[in-house]
């Protein structure tokens, strides 16, 4: 789950993509760049780290043009300190295509031998994004027969992508000289959505993003979402040409993005983020009362940041009180989604403090959104205990997360998670909580379904084991699992140098 945006405006976009990423940041924080174009020249920074840190003044003003694109990224494939993976990517042919992407290839591997070996492309990085654009720009190649380009070409071209390529994909691609094409993956797994905007100048701006926070909090009015196999062409006039490209197309967002990824105030596929984290909160609470008497907890406590809605919700429901009893630190990241175990475990404690006199001599329910590697749980609950805590009962808004992720979530291999092949009482044990409750895969599912009755269907194969795209091998498995496993993502940044100096650290460029 990176974050993605793109703009035509008939103003500067150089700002307005920043803040567009600043508030995306949440769904990518190792690297971030942005492209864009004049006449038909890009312009292009990119960068390891958070988005205050890799864009300084004179890097802005170096970024001419009234079209662009941007991209947060959390490393799915490859690895998070190579900096050539950082996004966007850049093609110079056809007509230069730069292109950014949200999601992961299944098929990344073999794709790449077939671009080589019959399309003689050589990809030189091992981002998956970088097959993609390849994939793309080959299709493009075959599909545009005279000038200029025809939004009926470009759609032909997506239509060979959606045939080639397999797994989750959001993408947005600036064709220079001719405008922004938008397309998702036939599953609606990754999000993506557009907004408009009247510009500086009065005309019309058409802005497209991962959630629709980034074009709320940009002035833009959300006008839908793009739908899943559908491709929308945005000319240099800002006109919006669109086609459903995919020839099965069915509504199946992730899962995860309503349990932890995205922001609360996004509304992603009509679904409301903040509603199916009450929701869910709402359903705990019920599993909750069934399996141990309330009158056991004296107060129910968030594990800032993303439990809060459930969190509150389930106190509500369970007549207990609600109170904060961590203090985050607004500079440390989110832990989940920093590369290497040995980062996460160490930021938990420097992200979170617990207010001694929540916990003194109370039974305590710690409620968290997830519980994935268990990283967090098991510090957090020494941490009540430590600060004087009788009982430690601990809740999960979302159910055990048992299977790996292929879709863009960084969870590649069973192993690495807490639930998988452990019972219940191994698992509260090793989190070392007095009890332990989880949500329930099915009422997940009926709680958030319910808020957009449109929907077909969720991807949560990691609740599940279900992939929704239905043809990831156990070759591909393999691969991505192996790819990731031996990029040295929980290597040591260097002497003295913590991944958290790194990402809230200023320079003097
Ligand atoms: O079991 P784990 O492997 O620890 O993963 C789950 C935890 O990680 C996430 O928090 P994170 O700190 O990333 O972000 P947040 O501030 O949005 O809650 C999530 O909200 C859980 O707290
Ligand atoms: N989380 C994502 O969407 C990652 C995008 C892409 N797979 C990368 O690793 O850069
Ligand atoms: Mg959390």
């Amino acid at each position: 789950m990176c974050g993605i945006v793109g703009v035509i405006s008939r103003t500067p976009v150089n700002q307005l993509i920043y803040d567009a990423l600043l508030l995306l940041q949440h769904r990518g924080q190792d690297a971030a760049g942005i492209v864009t174009m004049q006449g038909t020249k890009c312009f292009m920074h990119k960068a390891r780290g958070m988005v205050r840190d890799v864009f300084r003044t004179r890097n802005m003003r170096a970024l001419p043009g009234t079209v662009g694109l941007g991209q947060v990224r959390y490393p799915t494939a490859g690895n998070a300190y190579n900096e050539e993976e950082a996004q966007p990517f850049y093609v110079n042919a056809p007509f230069g295509i730069v292109l950014v992407h949200n999601g992961n290839l299944t098929n990344a591997h073999s794709l790449k031998k077939e671009l080589f070996d019959i399309d003689r492309r050589h990809i030189n990085t091992e981002s998956d994004t970088e097959v993609l654009i390849n994939i793309l720009a080959h299709e493009l190649e075959l599909a545009a027969r005279n000038l200029p380009l025809t939004p009926e070409e470009i759609f032909k071209a997506v239509s060979a992508v959606h045939k080639r390529i397999k797994g989750s994909y959001a993408v947005v691609a600036l064709i220079a000289g001719y405008g922004l094409l938008a397309f998702r993956d036939p599953y609606g797994i990754r999000p993506l959505c557009y907004g408009q905007a009247m510009g500086a100048d009065g005309n019309p701006e058409v802005m497209v993003a991962s959630e629709s926070v980034a074009l709320e909090g940009t002035g833009h009015k959300l006008v839908r979402d793009v739908a899943p196999g559908e491709a929308i062409f945005i000319d240099l006039a800002g006109q919006v040409h669109a086609k459903q490209c995919a020839e099965n197309p069915s509504l199946n967002p992730c899962m995860f993005e309503f349990v932890y990824l995205a922001r609360p105030d996004s509304i992603m596929d009509g679904v409301s983020v903040y509603q199916a984290r009450l929701n869910m909160g709402e359903t705990l609470a019920q599993r909750l009362i069934s399996t141990m008497p309330p009158n056991e907890i004296d107060v129910v406590i968030p594990i800032p940041e993303s439990s809060r809605p459930s969190a509150m919700q389930l106190a509500q429901k369970i007549g207990k009180p609600y109170r904060e009893g961590f203090v985050k630190n607004r500079y440390v990241g989110r832990t989940f989604i920093m590369p290497g175990q040995g980062v996460r475990k160490k930021s938990v404690r420097q992200k979170l403090n617990a207010i001694g006199v929540e916990f003194k001599g109370r039974n305590v329910l710690l409620v968290d959104d997830s519980i994935v590697r268990g990283t967090t749980s098991k510090e957090i609950v020494q941490m009540a205990r430590d600060a004087g805590a009788r009982k430690v009962y601990m809740a999960s808004a979302a159910p055990p997360v048992r299977f790996p992720n292929v879709y863009g979530i960084d969870m590649p291999t069973k192993d690495e998670l807490i639930a998988h092949n452990r019972t219940m009482e191994e698992i509260r044990q090793f989190i070392g909580a007095d009890a332990l409750i989880y949500q329930d895969v099915a009422a997940m599912k009926r709680v958030v379904g319910q808020l957009n009755t449109k929907l077909n269907g969720f991807e949560a194969s990691c609740f599940d084991g279900v992939y929704i795209t239905g043809d990831v091998s156990a070759a591909d498995f393999d691969a991505i699992a192996t790819q990731r496993s031996s990029q040295g993502n929980d290597e040591e940044e260097g002497p003295g140098r913590s991944r958290l100096a790194l990402q809230g650290e200023s320079d003097t460029r």
